[in-house]
């Protein structure tokens, strides 16, 4: 048993524990970050990158279909084995380059599950770690059903992993994970089904946008159930795997995987040895993003705040973390204006004040039908909308964005959000022609000049 001493612990190596542990190195302090699983966390192992390395396919695959009437002929067909090769290329190297870049930049590094035992000791396998201070990075994972059968349930790893696609899957949830794996899978070929406790898709996102999107898929095939709650699951004799609700309705697919929410890993760290207090799904902390116990940090996926889970809040959180504690009489933290996109087909974005709040606020919306947009046309993408919430002064303070290229347009909004422009504002700026950003001052507010 060894017994190390540093200024700085960091428990999990997601986006949030390297961002903070690169931010303490880089400002003079000796720092260790420990893993239990795969370094970089969540993200880029089996999160968002692979994801979207998945999507590139998808996103092919509709562009060829748009373009069936502009000269494209052609079945596309998704060789799944031959994408997830091409997954693989991006994720395997991930771990090793983690560990190559701590090394380079001087940050020691243990492998192993990490437990407090008192409010400056972890404790890992073999090895006792005291820092002055820890920072919690360790994420969340997936919501169990915890009903009988719930081990037959695959996740979202499992899901970014499959070696073939299954002829028919069900997706158990109605947020982000299945909207966006609903749109994968059933481009490469697979019968979707989604089912839902409620009967809400993509809470909180534009009401208008989500009904569309919703149609788009159920045209596509795509078999949304709403109310199942399931009470039990159980296997068939061949493999396949049956979801049944309280109300009586079953549903067997060949998989069937959870996307019901994330749960903060809390639980297996014995916070309390260190004072640390759970509070909803995660880790209670302040607006200097302290815990109960004070120079105990929490940040990303684990940190109880009112911001989306994502990986560019985890790592300004963690940023923010590090230079509170190289500098205590630094600020609260502030967030500035957050995108959230969900990537289907096509992908939804939004930032800032949605309709639903503007319309209590007095705000004005502009919404606008993007599809006659040259940069939309050209690839006759039947979808392209976006919405603007102006305050009083219209000053833009928020837009929703459904569209192929909505992960990209909505930082433009987001930054005029951040700046404090008007449409005027955006409309003075000087892009590249002809692209969407060189569409969007064209027609932003009064169209073509
Ligand atoms: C399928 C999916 C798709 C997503 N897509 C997007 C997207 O497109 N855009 C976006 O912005 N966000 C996306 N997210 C969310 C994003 O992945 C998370 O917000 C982000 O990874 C959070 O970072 P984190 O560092 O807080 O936690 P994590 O990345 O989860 O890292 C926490 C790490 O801590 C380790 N750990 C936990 N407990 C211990 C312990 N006791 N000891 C040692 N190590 C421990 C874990 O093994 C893990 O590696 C997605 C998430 C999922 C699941
Ligand atoms: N593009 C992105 O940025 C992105 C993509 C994927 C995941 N994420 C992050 O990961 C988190 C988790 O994603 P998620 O989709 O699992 O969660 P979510 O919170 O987005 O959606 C959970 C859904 O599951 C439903 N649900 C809850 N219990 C259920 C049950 N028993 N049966 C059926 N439905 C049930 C909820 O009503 C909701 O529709 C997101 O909140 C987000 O923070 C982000």
């Amino acid at each position: 048993m060894t017994l190390e001493h540093f200024d700085v612990g960091i428990i999990g190596a997601g986006p949030a524990g390297l961002s903070a542990a690169f931010a303490l190195k880089a400002g003079g302090k000796s720092v260790v970050i420990i893993e239990e699983y795969l370094w970089g966390g969540t993200c880029p192992n089996y999160g968002c990158d692979p994801k979207k390395m998945l999507l590139a396919a998808v996103e092919a695959k509709d562009q060829v279909e748009h373009l069936a009437g502009a000269g494209v002929v052609g079945d596309v067909k998704l060789d799944w084995t031959t994408l997830m090769r091409h997954k693989m290329a991006f994720t395997e190297p991930i771990t090793a380059r983690k560990i190559v870049g701590l090394d380079e930049a001087g940050i020691a590094h243990r492998y192993g599950h990490a437990e407090f035992v008192d409010d400056q000791t972890v404790q890992l396998p073999g090895n006792t770690i005291k820092a002055n201070n820890w920072i919690i990075a360790t994420g969340a994972r997936p919501a169990r059903l915890d009903v009988p059968g719930d081990h037959y349930l695959l996740d979202n790893e499992d899901f970014l992993n499959l070696a073939t696609m299954p002829d028919e899957i069900t997706l158990i949830g109605g947020g982000f994970i299945a909207i966006e794996f609903a749109n994968i899978a059933l481009a490469a070929g697979a019968k979707v089904h989604l089912v839902l406790k409620h009967d809400v898709v993509l809470r909180g996102f534009d009401r208008d946008m989500v009904a569309t999107m919703v149609a788009e898929m159920t045209a596509k095939g795509v078999n949304f159930q709403f109310m199942f709650d399931t009470d039990t699951v159980t296997q068939t004799a061949d493999g396949r795997v049956t979801l049944h609700a309280t109300d009586g309705r079953t549903l067997t697919v060949a998989a069937a995987f959870l996307a019901a929410g994330r749960k903060g890993n809390t639980d297996q760290l014995n916070i309390e040895a260190a004072g640390v207090q759970v509070e909803g799904n995660g880790i209670k902390v302040d607006e200097y993003l302290r815990t109960t116990t004070e120079h105990i940090y929490a940040v990303g996926d684990v940190a109880n705040l009112p911001v989306p889970k994502l990986t560019p809040t985890s790592s300004a959180e963690a940023r923010y973390v590090a230079g509170h504690i190289l500098n205590p009489a630094n600020g609260p933290m502030v967030f500035p204006a957050t995108p959230v996109v969900v990537f289907g087909s096509p992908k939804l974005g939004e930032v800032g004040i949605t309709e639903a709040v503007a319309l209590t606020q007095g705000y004005s919306i502009e919404s606008f039908d993007m599809s006659h947009w040259m940069g939309y046309y050209r690839n006759l993408e039947p979808v392209a909308q976006a919405k603007v919430i102006l305050d009083q002064q219209g000053v833009i303070v928020g837009a929703s964005v459904l569209a192929a290229h909505a992960d990209e347009l909505i930082n433009y909004f987001t930054s005029a959000i951040n700046r404090k422009q008007t449409q005027a504002d955006m409309r003075k700026e000087m892009y590249s022609y002809p692209s969407l950003g060189s569409d969007m001052t064209a027609f932003m507010g009064g169209g073509m000049d």
